[in-house]
């Protein structure tokens, strides 16, 4: 299959990141279904020609037709999953059998699945065990790319033909894709990046400072590599834009939603009640470090706090006493 032959594209999450990326497919010249599970908002989208909850003042592309049918995503050439990760299995669930064997199936949600520590392309592979998974994964808020500046992602998949024709099929002058086979690697950087992103709000809530800031994010990325290395990634993912790429974004500032549930956290302020997938991450990310005996402390230290287990500064206090190793 060549990316031309991807001529329909589903989108299954109709949230703020499934209607950017609709936008942005419809932008690479792909026909696009958005499915929501909420017929009146979808019928509502439909007539307003725009996502009000999640993505307000950016227009739906003329080729976007929002529904609430899932037939209408079974009938499409490949489908991006765009729920949150907690979600993935159940959505998959209703789609089922409708599903046409070897449809690729691509995960665009950025989370390990808690309970049973899967990742998000084997969430695919057991909901719906004909699908071809892959995954897009990388820097790249929703407003960003729907209001199209320049982005760059990572769309990975086993078989890498497959990887570069979706990449051609959803690539456009303003959303590049680069290709890759390593799926493990984009999905655990993705994952990953959100339970950092929390610390440093964590860090700027606090208001520790510039330093403590650039520490925590050089020494998650520390972390990042070992977590990887645990589970099969190769470190050219890593280090690529579905790790260190999204890593530097969401450590940066509050347009990242598990930043800013971070920073209110460390403020003791509460949150803005938006996603933040890091923080159903973090406990089954720590597990599956202590699993393979990775050492992750700047995610188990957000673990704790989020469990009740330490107080932030408790969880600072502890950080700094960890007995000194070489870098
Ligand atoms: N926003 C961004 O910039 C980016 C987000 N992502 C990732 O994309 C994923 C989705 O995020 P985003 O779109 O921003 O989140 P939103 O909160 O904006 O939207 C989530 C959407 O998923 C729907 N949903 C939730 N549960 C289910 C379910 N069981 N079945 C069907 N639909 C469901 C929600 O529907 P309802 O309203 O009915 O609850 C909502 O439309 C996350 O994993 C996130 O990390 C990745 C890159 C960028
Ligand atoms: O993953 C994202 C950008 O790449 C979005 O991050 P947040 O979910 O923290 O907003």
């Amino acid at each position: 299959m060549s990316g031309s032959s991807f001529r329909r594209i589903g989108v299954m999450g109709a949230g703020a990141w499934g209607t950017a990326l609709a936008n942005a497919a419809a932008r690479a010249g792909r026909e696009v279904v958005l499915w929501g599970r909420d017929a009146g908002a979808m019928a509502d989208m439909a007539a307003a020609r725009e996502n009000r909850a999640d993505l307000p003042g950016i227009a739906l592309d003329p080729v976007v037709s929002p529904v609430s049918d899932l037939n209408l995503i079974a009938d499409c050439d490949a489908v991006l999953l765009v729920v949150p990760a907690q979600a993935c299995r159940e959505a998959l669930g209703h789609l089922g059998s409708r599903m046409r064997a070897g449809m690729p199936v691509i995960s665009c949600a950025k989370g390990i699945e808690r309970g049973t520590r899967a990742f998000m392309s084997d969430v695919i592979a057991e909901a719906l065990p004909g699908a071809l998974p892959a995954v897009l994964s990388g820097p790249s808020f929703a407003s960003d790319v729907a209001a199209g500046l320049p982005t760059a992602v990572t769309l990975a998949a086993r078989d890498g033909a497959l990887a570069k024709d979706l990449a051609q099929a959803l690539g456009s002058s303003t959303l590049r894709l680069y290709h890759s086979t390593d799926v493990r690697g984009a999905e655990i950087g993705g994952a990953a990046k959100n339970v950092l992103a929390i610390a440093a709000g964590i860090v700027a809530g606090r208001k520790l400072g510039a330093s403590a800031a650039a520490a925590l994010v050089a020494r998650g990325f520390a972390e990042l590599m070992r977590f990887g290395a645990a589970y099969g990634a190769r470190p050219e993912t890593i280090t690529g834009l579905s790790g260190l790429g999204d890593l530097i974004l969401t450590t940066s500032g509050p347009q990242s939603r598990n930043f800013a549930f971070g920073r209110a956290l460390g403020a003791g302020e509460a949150g803005a009640g938006k996603l933040a997938e890091g923080a159903f991450t973090a406990s089954v990310l720590v597990e599956m470090a202590a699993a393979k005996g990775v050492d992750v402390p700047v995610s188990a230290a957000v673990d704790a706090v989020l469990a009740g287990r330490l107080g932030i500064d408790g969880a600072i206090e502890a950080l700094m006493a960890r007995p000194q190793r070489a870098e």
